[in-house]
């Protein structure tokens, strides 16, 4: 290291502390980077790669970027799930003694990034830590390290149940102690997901964000609090305390059945089109699609908290000048999550300064209408609205209408505001009037035409005065500073006073700005929580009118809840497959689970549309808990606690499971983890193996849900056999999705019905996928043969194929002669022959079997 110069020798030093991250070492105006970093890097941010001499004999690979437009190049990097130190200079160049010192300010990672144009400010980018408590019980705690907001929740199961619930809540990065990292490191790197170490040990107490949440949950909570604050090294005051997602408050849906069900994701191409989120997010404020998606992602399970939402629809519905006028409030409220996150870490400008204030402007609107709408739920509502009065008092005092982005130029701070600012701006903006009204002044107390106020750099501002005039002037005012040949000039204490106050107006009064906009912004820290919980509501606002904005569109209906286990859906209709479609084409259909039959087997034909069926009473039951209304004529519904689906090929390509093994392996965890009140959807279990073991495994299934869990089940199958279970199970009802065949083809009518289905159709949907005739014809006699218990005839006419070729005629039985020689054969040790003796023997044989 002795050999390097000693700047490279600095950056090794800052390097080594930062092994796992690219290094962007500030270098005047540019972040330089090193080494293998400057090798990796121009390659993935396609720039430059030199070099340059270090003090070695080697030169050092070298590449850079501009420091203005960085934050690009270090978005792109932390996108391919790298991480980025910011090592900046310290000190002022112009101070330093030798070296200039240097720090890293800031490593920004996969989970930490807040700003950039790849981040969407519609979801949160929750950054995670985890922790084991017991072989298969696992600590979760997250955060939005952009908003602030954070949660703890408790996983019971293994590490893929862990890893499930990562995904669905879509982290990038998850910290943990070292031992947890030797368990998932090849677990997260399949994921693409980053997998952070943070065995640091920090005091986390002052944040006071653990207050409410169980003991088991701390540890998770305080990795991820230490690597926040070690890598972020910024305050971290708007981290909200963690919410405790407590397992029986919330309906809970694995991430499987989050997947399948295409909640917020679509199952094709991961785009929110064509999920409920899509389907459902009429939000005005980006904080408005957060808390929907968070609330997709948690339904609630408490009767009283979901009717409470419900009401709050209801009364939105009925007033649509109330909510139109709720919603263009609405839209001019900026987010106050990601702006209070902004203020707390430091990088707020004045423009969101100028949004927050904005944003607040608003409310107290938005809290009248709601207090007069003569709704009881939507005036307790109002007063949850806390109008920041202080705040917005302060924003509209001191911040100009239009700030500019740059936080260093000026214009940010109102006039008025500080009167030594207003002095400066007065002195820069009307410098110039001021020394003409002086010399206008100064002109008519002398009476001297030709007196001049002039500048030059020397002495700065002077009046002068030809000779010929000067006995007119009062010299007792002024002091002499220069004698030309043929003038005099003079300076006053006045002058003197506006000179500085003109020369260094516009500097100063930069200065000064960027100190009280840093004072405002540092007063509006104090202020954190109280914004943070008017968004909250703010939000919950949003999604509450977005419900009923789409519940109107939609025809959607208000579910009733109830305390039993029947679920009775009225003509309900899947809402996403219907928006797609003509709504007039969606066929309608019931769905009645009851406490005495409340497992359905669905049969019919493929492409009828069963497991669109057992979509749409998921899709249901869970928006009525999410508070919204729901697709159907009526809902009768019990409060469900787990969702699980085996639906659809949801393949987890990452983990490498065959897709049985998926199948088993979700029904496994259903099976394990339903309860009396949970939903089972189970779409053509046992389909991928062979026949009789994919039967037996649907069968015993069924069984044990009936016997063992009594949950709500809808059961799909393409298994016949399996509708005569209803004689068996007594809480069993066959069901089947109809179609009917006309003119050879077959007509899908979508309609489920009361029975099991007679066809499977599995032909006539063949054709229509436009397989060859010859095999459609040829599956057609199959089908036949097998129908009319012919299975023996279908076996002969396939082996009388099979064999065609090879058997003419019956073999003739075989005679004693012959059979003596097939024993000495049998009898014959090759081992012990030498070539000529085998070929004897066979020569021998021949002879003995008659051959030529
Ligand atoms: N109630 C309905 N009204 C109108 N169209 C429907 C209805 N249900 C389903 N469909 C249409 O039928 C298509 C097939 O439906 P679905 O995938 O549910 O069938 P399936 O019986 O589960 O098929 P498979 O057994 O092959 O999995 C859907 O994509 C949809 O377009």
């Amino acid at each position: 290291m002795t050999t390097y110069t000693p700047m490279i020798q600095q950056y090794l030093q800052v390097k080594a502390e930062h092994e796992d991250a690219f290094l962007f070492f500030r270098l005047g105006d540019f972040y330089e980077l090193f080494f293998n970093d400057a090798i990796e890097a121009s390659n993935i941010l396609e720039i430059t790669l030199t070099s340059r001499d270090g003090g070695s004999t080697d030169k050092i690979p070298m590449c850079g970027v501009p420091f203005h437009s960085a934050e690009g190049y270090i978005e792109t990097l932390v996108r391919k799930g790298h991480k980025v130190a910011i090592c900046e200079q310290t000190e002022d160049p112009r101070e330093a003694k030798g070296i200039v010192k240097r720090e890293v300010v800031k490593v920004v990672t996969p989970g930490t990034i807040t700003e950039g144009k790849s981040l969407d400010a519609n979801s949160n980018h929750f950054i995670g830590a985890a922790d084991q408590l017991d072989e298969k019980l696992y600590a979760l705690a997250y955060v939005d390290l952009a908003t602030g907001e954070g949660k703890a929740e408790i996983i019971t199961g293994d590490e893929r149940t862990l890893i499930g619930e990562i995904e669905a809540l879509g982290m990038k990065e998850i910290v943990v102690r070292e031992r947890l990292h030797i368990t998932l490191n090849e677990w997260m790197a399949k994921r693409d997901i980053v997998l952070s170490m943070e065995n640091g040990e920090e005091d986390n107490n002052s944040l006071n964000v653990q207050s409410n949440i169980p003991n088991e949950l701390h540890e998770a909570c305080d990795i991820l609090v230490s690597y926040l604050k070690r890598t972020q090294k910024s305050s971290l005051e708007h981290l909200r305390p963690f919410e405790y997602i407590q397992k029986s408050s919330k309906l809970s849906i694995d991430a499987n059945s989050m997947r399948n069900l295409e909640l917020v994701q679509s199952i094709r191409n991961g785009s929110k089109e064509g999920t409920l989120f899509w389907l459902l997010d009429e939000t005005s404020t980006a904080m408005g699609a957060r808390k929907l998606r968070i609330w997709i992602h948690q339904p609630l399970a408490d009767r009283a908290a979901i009717e409470d939402r419900l009401t709050i629809v209801s009364d939105l519905l009925e007033d649509y000048f109330l909510r139109d006028d709720l919603k263009t409030s609405l839209k001019e409220v900026y987010d106050l999550e990601r702006l209070s996150g902004r203020i707390s870490m430091g990088s707020a400008s004045g423009r969101d300064l100028a949004q927050l204030r904005n944003s607040l402007r608003r409310v107290p609107h938005l809290k009248n209408a709601l207090q007069q709408s003569g709704h009881e739920r939507l005036q307790r509502f109002s007063e949850q609205i806390d109008p920041c009065s202080e705040v917005l008092d302060l924003l509209e005092a001191s911040i100009a209408e239009n700030p500019p982005l740059s936080v260093k130029e000026g214009g940010i701070i109102k006039d008025g505001y500080h009167e030594k600012l207003d002095q400066y701006r007065d002195a820069s903006r009307n410098g110039k009037e001021w020394l003409a009204g002086l010399e206008r002044e100064e002109r008519e107390r002398t009476g001297i035409k030709n007196l001049k106020i002039g500048y030059n750099r020397i002495f700065g501002y002077f009046i002068e005065i030809t000779k010929s005039n000067i006995h007119l002037a009062d010299l007792s005012r002024y002091e002499r500073k220069q004698t030309l040949a043929n003038a005099e000039r003079y300076i006053t204490s006045e002058l003197k006073e506006k000179e500085d106050l003109i020369l260094n107006a516009e500097a100063e009064g930069q200065e000064l700005e960027y100190t009280l906009f840093c004072t405002v912004r540092d007063e509006m820290k104090n202020h954190i929580r109280r914004v943070q919980r008017l968004a909250s509501v703010l939000s919950e606002l949003d999604v509450l009118l977005s419900f009923a904005e789409v519940s109107e569109k939609q025809r959607f209906v208000r579910p009733q809840f109830h305390d039993g286990r029947a679920l009775e859906i009225k003509n309900g209709r899947h809402p996403v497959v219907e928006k797609m479609m003509d709504h007039s084409l969606y066929v309608p259909n019931s769905c009645k689970l009851t406490e005495d039959a409340n497992m359905q087997l669905i049969t019919g034909p493929n492409m009828s549309g069963k497991s669109t069926f057992m979509r749409q009473v998921a899709l249901t039951v869970i928006m009525a808990q999410i508070g919204c209304y729901v697709p159907c004529d009526s809902a009768l519904l019990p409060v469900t606690d787990q969702i699980f689906t085996r639906i659809g090929a949801a393949d987890d390509l990452a983990s490498g499971q065959s897709t049985f093994m998926m199948e088993m392996m979700e029904s496994k965890y259903a099976i394990a983890n339903a309860t009396g009140n949970s939903l089972l959807l189970f779409d053509e279990i046992g389909r991928g193996t062979s026949t009789y073991d994919g039967m037996s495994l649907a069968q015993a299934m069924m069984e044990f849900i009936h016997d063992e869990i009594g949950a709500n089940t809808l059961f799909s199958t393409h298994y016949h056999e399996l509708t005569k279970l209803d004689l068996e199970l007594e809480r069993l009802v066959n069901v089947h999705v109809a179609a009917m065949e006309q003119e050879g083809r077959v007509v899908f009518l979508h309609k489920v019905m009361a029975g099991p289905a007679d066809k499977s159709y599995g032909i006539h949907v063949a054709q229509l996928a436009g397989l060859p005739d010859t095999i459609v014809v040829r599956a057609k006699e199959l089908l036949d043969a097998f129908e009319s218990g012919e299975q023996a005839a279908v076996a002969t006419a396939a082996s009388e194929q099979m064999t065609f070729f090879d058997l003419q005629e019956e073999p003739d039985p075989v005679s004693e002669s012959d059979k003596a020689v097939l024993d000495q054969m049998k009898q014959t040790d090759l081992l012990n022959l030498t070539p000529m003796q085998a070929m004897n023997l066979i020569l021998d044989w021949q002879k003995q079997l008659g051959s030529k």
